[in-house]
């Protein structure tokens, strides 16, 4: 049978954040999580059903070359190899946004990955081994911080560190991000952490 997908939806726009901010992308949404973090931005209840060839027609209606699987969390999806081996094979460009519990697929080709300090002890126990990016939400005060961030450097090996602030309510703790961006670069022979915002919100664009 043909495999389906929990599907919150397929839109067009410029990648927001990190790296690759400013990359067209087609944004594929999936349903659910394995975390519930109390400042999500995305209703991942809320989805339908699509079969593997209608995300693919879906998709191709758009021109962007690149493709950024996000959620919800991707990497929960039943039969998710499937899919990206079809969509590689159509010549996209695959990038992920994954909160870096679960093993990414392989044919994935950029990993960003954003683990929750609330979940540290999810974190101790399993975690991605390496991504392109982690990018931690400033859940917290830089004291809180602090520590998770240097646990995950040891735990997720990186290239490129991120801090996001929080928003909650239309408030971002741009203060205590930039304050824990600060007390990280300050440590000698430690990974340089650089501010990630979503500009996508600030540009008003999906
Ligand atoms: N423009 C834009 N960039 C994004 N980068 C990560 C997003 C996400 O929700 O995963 C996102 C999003 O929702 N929109
Ligand atoms: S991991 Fe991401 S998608 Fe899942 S609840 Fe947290 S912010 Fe929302
Ligand atoms: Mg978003």
């Amino acid at each position: 049978m043909m495999p389906h997908y929990r599907i919150v939806e397929i839109f067009e726009t410029l990648q927001g954040e990190g790296w690759n901010t400013g990359m067209p992308a087609v944004f594929v949404r999936f349903g659910k999580c394995n975390l519930a973090c109390p400042w999500c931005d995305t209703d991942y209840h809320r989805f339908g059903m699509m079969t593997l060839t209608q995300i693919v027609a879906q998709v191709r209606r758009f021109s962007a070359p690149n493709i950024v699987i996000t959620g919800g969390e991707p990497t929960i999806q039943p039969h998710l190899p499937v899919l990206l081996d079809t969509l590689k094979a159509e010549g996209y460009f695959l990038a992920i946004e994954t909160n870096g519990i679960k093993a990414v697929p392989a044919q994935i080709d950029y990993t960003a990955a954003s683990p929750k300090r609330l979940y540290r002890d999810v974190y101790r126990k399993r975690a991605l081994a390496c991504a392109d990016e982690i990018r931690i939400v400033t859940d917290g005060t830089p004291e809180e911080l602090f520590d998770f961030c240097q646990e995950i450097e040891q735990t997720i090996d990186a290239p490129r560190h991120y801090l996001s602030p929080c928003e909650r309510a239309g408030e971002m703790n741009i203060l205590e991000t930039i304050t824990l961006l600060g007390k990280l670069n300050a440590r000698p022979d430690a990974p340089h952490w650089q501010l990630s915002l979503q500009t996508h919100k600030l540009a008003g664009i999906d």
